[in-house]
């Protein structure tokens, strides 16, 4: 059953109410004026005022009041007043403004710069704008702020503004993270070349060569400490000062033929986007020409000697081509092994003792942030002043193909993690010395995955095949 319609409130219940609604409003806002007249009666002025004081102060403090603020100035041009005064570019503000443009949104600005070239535009702060970057959760304006009739852009500075209680983040930690992003941005962008000596000068071109960390097969402990000591290095420019050393790392690469010396050059290069300077030394007729090319050398470059044991292994000078070995698993000569010889040895006018101390004094000061790479297949028939501790800061092994190199390059040809065959190739690799040339070199025969790996198989049985007939497995 539905329950019965509720009847309607009559028309005169209605009247009641709002009437009683009013007369109860009139009778308290009366008695409200009626209390501050008797408050103002009975309570004397200064106790009112006292009140009033009291409340006012009680307000101030449950109110959050607008924090100190401080404002640091960068100017485009530091100024150094003396007997010369010197104008400078402040390389800060350079560091602000690149800095600035990667953090700009458009969205939020009224009117921003945009300028560049082709499809790369780059977006930036227009003059007399203002923009708020967020650190470490706090909150830094930037503003560009025009001087003079803003004619003149060299007067122009920016200005950085944050709460003052955040003055030791901003100039301790923030400036520098905006110095070391930029550094890091322009590192990355840096166009490469390889340069080589041609008589007394370098001629350059430029170096588009893929290899990287990324894409080089070798033990993963091996990379990985090749890896930390390059950030080592870049990181330590205050480092050397304090200690009075140059600025400088030496690594001697050293294995077997097709290893991967060369690509480990490539990637190091690739990695710090600093130069190469490929020095042959059998190009270079006299010690005052090899002084040259090195002092023509700029900063953030990377000096290369390839086949070291070549340029200075007297033997290597007397038995030239009848000379054959290989290297064993630590470095060392096995005499009855072939491999390649050295092509082209220097004059013997250029001696090892001779280069090393050029490298070590006048080289070193005359520039900084530099890393010199020797590599050699015969790291025993080296000159012992190069292996002399300190000479070269690290020695890097690079071994035959191991299992975790090997999924590097299956990785790199095929984008692989994992196949059938996998299991067999591992097994086969414990047994056999094979170089990542060689395996990259099956990989690349055919385009199917199947098809090289199988391949690949093959030429490791019959390594092995070859290794348990001599006796050896
Ligand atoms: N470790 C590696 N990782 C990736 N690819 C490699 C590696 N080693 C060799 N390769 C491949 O083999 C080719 C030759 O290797 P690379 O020239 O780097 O060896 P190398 O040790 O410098 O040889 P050499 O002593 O004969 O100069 C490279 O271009 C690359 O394709």
């Amino acid at each position: 059953m539905n329950p019965p319609p509720q009847a309607a409130p009559s028309y005169g219940k209605l009247v009641d109410t709002y009437k009683k609604a009013v007369a109860t409003a009139a009778s308290v806002t009366a008695y409200a004026v009626l209390a501050r007249g008797v408050a103002r009666e009975l309570l004397p002025h200064d106790l009112r005022a006292a009140v009033t004081w009291g409340a006012s102060l009680l307000r101030a403090r449950l109110e959050p009041r607008p924090a100190e603020r401080r404002t640091v100035v960068v100017r485009r041009f530091d100024e150094r007043r003396g007997l010369n005064c010197v104008v400078e570019s402040n390389a800060l503000y350079d560091d602000a403004h690149a800095y600035l443009a990667t953090r700009l949104d458009p969205r939020t600005m009224r009117r921003c710069c945009l300028s560049g070239k082709g499809p790369s535009k780059v977006m930036s702060m227009e003059r007399g704008q203002s923009m708020d970057d967020v650190f470490e959760g706090v909150r830094f304006t930037w503003a560009s702020v025009v001087s003079g009739d803003g004619r003149h852009e060299s007067a122009d500075s920016l200005e950085l503004s944050f709460d003052a209680e955040h003055t030791d983040l901003a100039l301790g930690t923030y400036v520098p993270f905006i110095s070391a992003e930029v550094t890091q941005a322009r590192r990355r962008e840096r166009k490469l070349k390889i340069f080589m000596n041609e008589s007394t000068s370098w001629r350059g071109i430029s170096h588009h060569h893929p290899a990287t960390f990324d894409t080089l097969a070798m033990e993963p402990a091996v990379k990985q400490a090749v890896l930390a000591d390059l950030d080592r290095f870049l990181k330590r420019k205050d480092y050397y000062r304090r200690i009075g050393k140059a600025w400088k790392r030496g690594y001697l690469l050293f294995g077997s033929p097709g290893t991967g010396k060369s690509s480990l050059v490539t990637a190091m290069a690739n990695y710090l986007r600093f130069n190469l300077y490929d020095l042959d030394l059998s190009e270079v007729s006299h010690n005052s020409i090899l002084q040259r090319l090195l002092i023509g050398m700029p900063n953030k470059s990377i000096l290369v000697i390839e086949d070291i044991d070549c340029c200075f292994n007297a033997a290597s000078r007397e038995d030239g081509k009848e000379r054959k070995a290989a290297l064993t698993k630590d470095g060392q000569a096995d005499v009855d092994n072939d491999t390649e010889d050295c092509a082209s040895t220097p004059p013997p006018s250029i001696t090892v003792s001779g280069l090393l101390n050029f490298i070590d004094g006048l080289w070193s000061t005359s520039g900084e942030e530099r890393v010199i790479i020797f590599t050699t297949n015969y790291k025993d028939r080296l000159d012992p002043a190069l292996l002399r501790p300190g000479r070269m800061d690290m020695h890097v092994y690079m071994g035959y193909c191991c299992w975790e190199a090997f999924k590097t390059l299956a990785r790199n040809y095929f984008l692989i993690d994992d196949h059938l065959l996998f299991p067999e190739i591992e097994e086969l690799l414990a047994k056999v010395e094979v170089t990542p040339a060689e395996v990259s070199e099956m990989l690349l025969r055919d385009e199917d995955a199947g098809v090289a790996l199988h391949g690949l198989m093959e030429f490791l049985t019959e390594k092995e095949q070859g290794l348990r007939d001599a006796g050896k497995a």
